[in-house]
C-alpha cells in the first residue's frame, strides 16, 4: 500500500479495464481471495488512521464494495477493536464474494446495527456503500433511503472517513458525483481518505475528485496492471532542467505577451493580466521577455520590472517568439489573431484570445491550421472558456474533462491544458495528464495569467520537438501548482507574488 503524492507519475485506468483486470485475476486465484486482500488492505489503513477509536462504523453496500468493507469489519472484530457494521444488501441479492464476506463476518460475532451509530472525531468512518459499481444512468427507482441518510451522516460527521475504493457516488472516469449523492455543503469538515484497489482512478484526481477523496492511498491487492493501458497519468515531477555554464539569454528563448486591454476602450483596465504573465515568464528564467500591451500606448514604461520590454504588438518579431497571447486581452485582443496565429513561432493562447477564437470560425480555422502545420501552440481554457471553445455547457465539461480536453485537442490538432481541480493536459496521440500539484489559495485573480506567461517561459526553452507543447504544458503545470503547495500557511497568494516564487527550471 502506498499513499499517492505528486512526487512520481502514476498510470490511472478506467472501469473497463479495471474490471478487465479484476476478472483475469480473480480467474487465476482461488475464490474470494481478491475480496479478502481488499479487505485485510481497509482493515490496516482503518487502524492506521483511527488507532484509538472507539467505534468503526462500516457503511456497507449492497455490492461488493459493501463486501471490501463486510470483509475489512471482520478482520477489525477479529483484533478485538469495536466495529458496527450497517449493510444495504441481503444475503439473497448480493454478489457471490460480498454473501461470502456477510456469511463470514456472521460467523464471527461480527456486530450489525439497523442504524449508524454515533461517532467522536477520533472515531472512523468506513464508506464502503458504492465503488465503482455505481451506474450513473438516470435509474428507474430511487437509490435506497438508507444510502442517502448514510451518505449524509458521513459527509457531515465529525469522524473522519475512508473510502473504500472510490467516495461513494463518484463516478470514477470522470470525478463527479451523480446527482443526488454529492455532498449537501462541499468541503468536508473531518478529512477523508479513499483507499483505491487494484487501480488507481482518475476520477479520484479532477473534478469534484480531489475533494471527495482527500488523502489518496493505493494498494494493488498483489495484481500488477501491466496488461492494461492507462487511459490518463497522473503527472510526476518534471525533470530539473540543466543550464549549462556556456548558455545566454537566447539559449532560453525570447517570450512576447500580447494581451492588457487598455482602460480607455471601454473602461475596464486589463493591463495587468498581461503583466503578470511577463512576470512569470521573467521569474521563471525565459531569456528575453517582452510584452505588447493593447492600451493603446498608455503605458510608456515598466519601472517595477525593467527587465521586461515594452514593444508595441506589430513590432514584435512573432516568427521568432514563443508568444503569449489574450491575457486581458479584452475585445482588443481579435484584431491582433490573425497575425498571431499565422506567424507566431510558438503560441499559448488564453483567456479573452480563446473567447475570441470560440466567436469567430475564420480564426478557427488558422488555429486548426497550426495544428496542421505541427506549430507547438498550447490552449490554457478554464471550464467555461473550454466550454465556449466546444460550443457546449460548462456543466458538460466538467462532467468529463478528460474526455473535454481530449475532444478539444483533437479538434485543433494543439496542446489543451484544461485548468479547474486536477488540471487535465491532453494533446493529439497523447495519453492526457492530470495535474496532481495546486491547492485552493490559487483560486484568485491573476493566478491563470501567471500559468500562461510560465507556459510560455517553458515553451521557449523547450527544443523543437513534436511534444514540445505538451511537454511544456505538463511541467508548467506541476510547478505552478507546487509553486502554491510550497506557499507558507499564514501568509496570503497573491498572483504577483506567485509569479515571484517562480524557479527559473
Ligand atoms: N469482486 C471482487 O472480488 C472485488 C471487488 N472489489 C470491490 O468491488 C467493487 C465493485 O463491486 P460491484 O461491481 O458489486 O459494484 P458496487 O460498487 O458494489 O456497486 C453495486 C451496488 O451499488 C448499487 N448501485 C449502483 N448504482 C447505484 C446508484 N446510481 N444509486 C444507488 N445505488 C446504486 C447497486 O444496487 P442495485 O442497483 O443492484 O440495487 C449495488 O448494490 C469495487 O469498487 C471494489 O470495492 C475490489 O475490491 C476487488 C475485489
Ligand atoms: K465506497
Amino acid at each position: 500500500m502506498q499513499r499517492i503524492a505528486p512526487d512520481r507519475p502514476h498510470p490511472l485506468f478506467d472501469t473497463a479495464a479495471t474490471r478487465r483486470l479484476e476478472a483475469s485475476t480473480a480467474a487465476a486465484l482461488a475464490p474470494h481471495t481478491l475480496m479478502q486482500r481488499a479487505g485485510q488492505a481497509t482493515a490496516r489503513l482503518a487502524l492506521a488512521l483511527a488507532p484509538h477509536a472507539r467505534t468503526f462504523w462500516f457503511a456497507c453496500g449492497g455490492g461488493n464494495n459493501g463486501g471490501d468493507g463486510l470483509e475489512a469489519a471482520l478482520l477489525l472484530h477479529r483484533g478485538g477493536h469495536p466495529v458496527v457494521v450497517t449493510w444495504l444488501g441481503t444475503p439473497e441479492t448480493a454478489p457471490a464474494d460480498a454473501r461470502q464476506s456477510w456469511q463470514r463476518a456472521q460467523e464471527a460475532g461480527v456486530p450489525f446495527a439497523a442504524e449508524p451509530p454515533s461517532l467522536g472525531p477520533q472515531d472512523l468512518c468506513v464508506d464502503a456503500l458504492l465503488g465503482i459499481g455505481l451506474r450513473a444512468d438516470p435509474r428507474p427507482r430511487k437509490p435506497d433511503a438508507r444510502l442517502l441518510q448514510w451518505l449524509a451522516r458521513m459527509h457531515a460527521c465529525a469522524a473522519p472517513t475512508l473510502c473504500v475504493d472510490l467516495p461513494s457516488g463518484l463516478v470514477a472516469e470522470s470525478g463527479q458525483y451523480i446527482p443526488g449523492l454529492a455532498p449537501a455543503h462541499p468541503g468536508a469538515t473531518a478529512a477523508r481518505h479513499t483507499l483505491s484497489l487494484l487501480t488507481l482512478k482518475p476520477g479520484l484526481f479532477t473534478g469534484q475528485g480531489r475533494d471527495a477523496a482527500g488523502s489518496v492511498w493505493f494498494d494493488d491487492l498483489g495484481v500488477p496492471a501491466s496488461t492494461e493501458t492507462p487511459c490518463a497519468w497522473l503527472a510526476g515531477p518534471p525533470a530539473p532542467a540543466v543550464r549549462a555554464h556556456a548558455s545566454h539569454k537566447g539559449s532560453y528563448g525570447d517570450v512576447a505577451v500580447i494581451g492588457g486591454e487598455g482602460l480607455q476602450a471601454r473602461g475596464m483596465g486589463m493591463t495587468g493580466a498581461a503583466l503578470l504573465a511577463a512576470s512569470a515568464a521573467l521569474h521563471a528564467g525565459a531569456g528575453r521577455v517582452m510584452v505588447a500591451l493593447l492600451d493603446a500606448g498608455a503605458l510608456p514604461a515598466l519601472p517595477q520590472q525593467p527587465e521586461v520590454m515594452l514593444r508595441r504588438w506589430d513590432a514584435l518579431a512573432l516568427d521568432h517568439a514563443t508568444v503569449v497571447c489574450g491575457c486581458g486581452g479584452g475585445a482588443a485582443v481579435a484584431a491582433v489573431l490573425p497575425d498571431v496565429l499565422q506567424q507566431s513561432a510558438r503560441l499559448v493562447l488564453d483567456a479573452d484570445a480563446l473567447n475570441a477564437v470560440a466567436a469567430d470560425p475564420h480564426l478557427q480555422h488558422l488555429l486548426r491550421e497550426r495544428g496542421r502545420q505541427g506549430r507547438p501552440t498550447v490552449l490554457t481554457p478554464h471550464p467555461l472558456e473550454a466550454a465556449r471553445l466546444l460550443a457546449g455547457t460548462t456543466a458538460a465539461v466538467q462532467a468529463d474533462r478528460l474526455a473535454a480536453a481530449r475532444t478539444l485537442a483533437g479538434q485543433y490538432g494543439c496542446t489543451v491544458l484544461l485548468k479547474g481541480s486536477g488540471s487535465v493536459i491532453a494533446a493529439p496521440g497523447r495519453t492526457p495528464l492530470i495535474n496532481p500539484t495546486g491547492n485552493a489559495r490559487l483560486a484568485t485573480g491573476g493566478t491563470g495569467d501567471v500559468l500562461a506567461g510560465l507556459v510560455g517561459a517553458r515553451l521557449a526553452a523547450e527544443p523543437a520537438q513534436a511534444d514540445a507543447a505538451f511537454a511544456a504544458a505538463g511541467r508548467a503545470c506541476w510547478e505552478h501548482g507546487a509553486a502554491a503547495d510550497r506557499w507558507p500557511a499564514g501568509r496570503s497568494l497573491t498572483a504577483g507574488a506567485l509569479a515571484h516564487s517562480l524557479n527559473a527550471g
